[in-house]
């Protein structure tokens, strides 16, 4: 890697759970305006390096740094001013969204912090000033900008319950985007996609990265995306980096095949 200032450094991050090492040691960044993808069996503690990042758990050691208007030093921080102060959003393996919410208002939601320090904690929004309303139409235009970028402008008003699978997950990655976030954090988007949906959240990525110039960290199983859109690949192993750099390297780094072997050689092929 040369000297760009990285988005995100993670430095000698440790974290043991009793007698169990998830996370051993392990350092790397993430450059702005990049999609840098985590990558490892099952187990080897990638989604513990985002709940360390992200405030969910607190790293037993080590540095989590995601620079911004200053630098933020993450494990030092609570949960919610990781999202809200240094503008860091995620998604999880899981669907989270409000499924009997429409699907607009998934969206407001997102946008709630905005919206309530517009509304002076609800007396300006009470009285209907227009510092509130300003801030309101604000978040709809938003809001129907990512339905728009994902396609589902038409289904604004319908439950967000009843969408596809596929665009469930788009409408989650719209929701955190909402947050206009420095860094974006997907676990495992690509799970349970087809290949046309997966193909979408292929291009949704690149666009986030490319148009909205936001930095990615992508947690993925799925080699199609993380071979055809990632710019720097970190692969882990039993909680330790056993390899990273470029894709096309990192694929054929002998030390990865390695730790895939035993469960599919076909997983990293392309
Ligand atoms: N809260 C916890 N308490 C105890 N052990 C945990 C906890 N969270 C994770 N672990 C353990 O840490 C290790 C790494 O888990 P992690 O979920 O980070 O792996 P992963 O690479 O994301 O796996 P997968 O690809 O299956 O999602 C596993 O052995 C897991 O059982």
């Amino acid at each position: 890697m040369n000297a760009v200032t990285p988005l995100i450094e993670v430095e000698h991050l440790t974290m043991r759970f009793g007698g169990l090492v998830a996370i051993d040691d392990v350092s790397f960044s993430g450059r702005p305006r990049e999609i840098t993808a985590i990558i490892g069996p099952n187990g080897a503690g990638k989604t513990t390096v985002f709940n360390c990042i992200t405030g969910f758990y607190k790293p037993t050691v080590g540095r989590l740094t995601l620079r911004g208007d200053r630098d933020y030093l993450l494990e030092r921080m609570l949960g919610h001013e990781i999202g809200q102060r240094a503008r860091v959003a995620r998604t999880f393996q899981n669907i989270r969204l409000f499924p009997a919410m429409t699907v607009l208002e998934n969206l407001l939601v997102a946008q709630h912090n905005k919206l309530m320090l517009a509304s002076g904690y609800s007396v300006f929004g009470l009285l209907g000033l227009p510092v509130y309303r300003v801030a309101e139409e604000a978040a709809i235009a938003l809001a129907r900008a990512w339905l728009e970028r994902i396609g589902l402008l038409a289904d604004a008003d319908r439950p967000a319950g009843e969408l596809p699978y596929g665009a469930q997950r788009r409408l989650e990655i719209a929701r955190a985007m909402c947050t206009e976030p420095r860094l974006l954090c997907l676990d495992e988007p690509a799970a349970g996609l087809n290949p046309r949906e997966s193909a979408e959240l292929n291009q949704l990525l690149v666009s986030i990265r490319d148009r909205d110039g936001i930095g990615v960290l992508l947690i993925e199983h799925d080699m199609s995306v993380v071979m055809n859109i990632s710019n720097h690949v970190v692969v882990l192993d039993y909680g330790r980096k056993i390899a990273e750099g470029p894709p096309a390297e990192v694929q054929r780094d002998p030390a990865v095949i390695r730790a895939y072997l035993g469960t599919d050689e076909e997983a990293i092929g392309d």
